[in-house]
């Protein structure tokens, strides 16, 4: 990456005390072709927010000539990679992450999923990385469709795609991202902990995501404590977004996450946001409620994106919507 590449990196956040531990055993594993998938999903959404799939049915060879065609993309001079445009709100963009401030150890491209992708991708062979992305996006997005009505079925809700018909609308505001987290040799030397990408949670419902061999992801458990995620190149690991802790009315949790660069290997990530229509009015299902208030005030995806844009990586902001309990 070339903007980072001569590493100042006093201009980044660092990790202090990072005592991180690396619990393989704590990540829940679901197994989509085994029977009792829907109920560790449940189970992993209450508890973690956060699992990992295998036998997702996306074919490897698939997965890896997008990830060489990624870093294809990301080796070239900045100039080139700039032709992607900038990140507001698709495009290519650097250390910056987001409007607000922001900077993290990586450079991503950032995409609409819905539209049939048009940017300029430079280099050798644009057409083939575009080819590849779309086919990607489309398998994932199956992928996540599949995870949601498996969750409805485990939440024992009748209509079975009520989430994943979100993400079916033709006016699903989903969002895909491929981020590059160079190695910073600096770190190995000095043994510190740079940030990749600030903790946050993802504002939509769901996120499916998928690396390299890399570490860095790490999450954050309700007791306080961050553990550092396996890297595991052939699985993929689902996130719990802001949106769908709300139309479960808390039961599952967005989880909160971040990344730390790495010393010695860059980390290349891909990851797909399933979101709703920006029309679409966010609030607990009536069947979760089960004589229970709502924990929030209704909004819509637009209102909350809105806001979210609006926020620093790290802010709570689903705190905004939240209902002052009646004393
Ligand atoms: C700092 C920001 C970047 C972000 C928009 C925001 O203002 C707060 C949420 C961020 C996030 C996190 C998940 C996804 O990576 C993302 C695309 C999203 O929808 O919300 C990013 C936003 C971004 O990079 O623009
Ligand atoms: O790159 C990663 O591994 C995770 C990045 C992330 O959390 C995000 O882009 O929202
Ligand atoms: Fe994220």
């Amino acid at each position: 990456m070339v903007l980072l590449s001569k590493p100042t990196t006093e201009h980044y956040s660092y990790v202090k005390n990072c005592m991180a531990s690396t619990f393989s055993s704590t990540i829940p594993i679901v197994d989509l072709s085994k029977p009792d998938a829907k109920t560790l999903i449940v189970k992993a959404c209450e508890e973690f927010g956060f699992f990992k799939v295998i036998n997702h049915g996306v074919p490897m060879d698939a997965i890896s000539q997008l990830e060489t065609e990624a870093f294809k993309f990301f080796s070239m001079s900045l100039n080139e990679k700039e032709k992607a445009g900038p990140p507001n709100p698709f495009g290519y963009g650097s250390k910056r992450i987001g409007r607000n401030g922001d900077v993290g150890w990586v450079e991503y491209l950032l995409l609409n999923t819905n539209q049939e992708h048009n940017f300029s991708l430079c280099g050798q062979n644009p057409e083939k990385f575009r080819g590849l992305l779309n086919s990607y996006m489309s398998s994932v997005k199956k992928m996540a469709c599949d995870i949601l009505e498996l969750m409805a079925e485990g939440l024992k809700i009748q209509q079975k795609n009520v989430f994943s018909k979100l993400l079916m609308d033709k006016q699903s505001d989903s969002v895909f991202r491929v981020n590059h987290y160079p190695a910073c040799p600096e770190l190995a030397v000095k043994g510190q902990n740079l940030i990749g990408f600030g903790e946050h949670t993802d504002p939509q419902i769901i996120s499916l995501l998928r690396s390299n061999n890399t570490s860095g992801l790490q999450i954050y458990l309700r007791d306080g404590s961050w553990i550092s995620v396996p890297p595991d190149h052939s699985s993929f690991f689902i996130n719990v977004g802001d949106s769908l802790q709300v139309m479960t009315n808390g039961r599952f949790r967005s989880v909160r996450h971040r990344v730390l660069a790495n010393g010695f290997k860059a980390r290349l990530s891909m990851i797909y946001f399933g979101g709703p229509p920006l029309s679409e009015k966010i609030a607990p299902l009536p069947s979760l409620m089960k004589g229970k208030e709502s924990l929030y005030n209704e909004f819509t995806w637009f209102e909350y994106k809105n806001s979210t844009y609006g926020s620093r990586l790290a802010d709570n902001r689903l705190g905004h919507f939240e209902r002052i309990a009646a004393s």
